[in-house]
């Protein structure tokens, strides 16, 4: 059994089970379902598309290694105003999907950013692009995966759309769909999964 505590995440990891307990910003205990499991027990979603897989392109950094969440979705291209404006706003739980066009030429997240999630209660964040200042990240209580890093900070003019549908790894996601992400890879469904 291995157990990690710290400021406001908690989680317990049982081999057994393969499953683990996180605690979100309330309090509340919420089970993360591993994404093996969730693609063993739900064949029928995955033939109907409700239960899809994002192609195994993103690295992973932050603390969280397994994180998911309801989906906030923003699309940019190398400017990050809007990532943060919702990444300053109230996370409740959710994950935000940045869809940067796959730039790797700027970094639309970095350790600012992500430890403003963290207190913000995201419980993660998946850039379709880059970040920056990965120690400090890795460092932080929240589950983050991107392509890559790049030193080099996004332009500030605040183009890009909130809640639209994104186009990221082969797969369509939408607002309001669920994210699951360990360390095996990350699902989008289109309702909360169950155990
Ligand atoms: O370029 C930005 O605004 C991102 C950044 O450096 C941070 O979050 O620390």
């Amino acid at each position: 059994m291995f157990f990690h505590e710290s400021r406001n995440l908690q989680w317990q990891f049982d081999r057994n089970l393969s499953y683990c307990w996180i605690a979100v910003p309330a309090g509340r205990f919420t089970a993360a379902i591993a994404t093996t499991d969730a693609c063993d027990s739900n064949a029928a979603l995955l033939a109907s598309g409700d239960l899809r897989a994002l192609d195994p392109i993103f690295k992973i950094y932050g603390q969280r290694r397994a994180f998911s969440g309801p989906i906030i979705t923003v699309k940019v291209f190398e400017d990050n105003v809007l990532v943060r404006q919702l990444l300053e706003s109230r996370g409740e739980g959710r994950v935000l999907v940045i869809d940067g066009g796959g730039s790797t030429r700027c970094a639309l997240v970095g350790g600012n950013l992500a430890e403003s999630a963290h207190n913000m209660g995201w419980a993660g964040i998946v850039v379709n692009g880059c970040i920056r200042d990965v120690d400090e990240i890795n460092a932080c209580d929240i589950g983050v995966r991107a392509l890559g890093s790049n030193p080099l900070k996004s332009n500030k003019k605040g183009v890009g759309d909130k809640h639209v549908p994104v186009h990221i790894a082969g797969t369509l996601i939408h607002y309001g769909e669920w994210l699951y992400a360990d360390s095996d890879g990350i699902l989008i469904s289109k309702t909360e999964l169950s155990i």
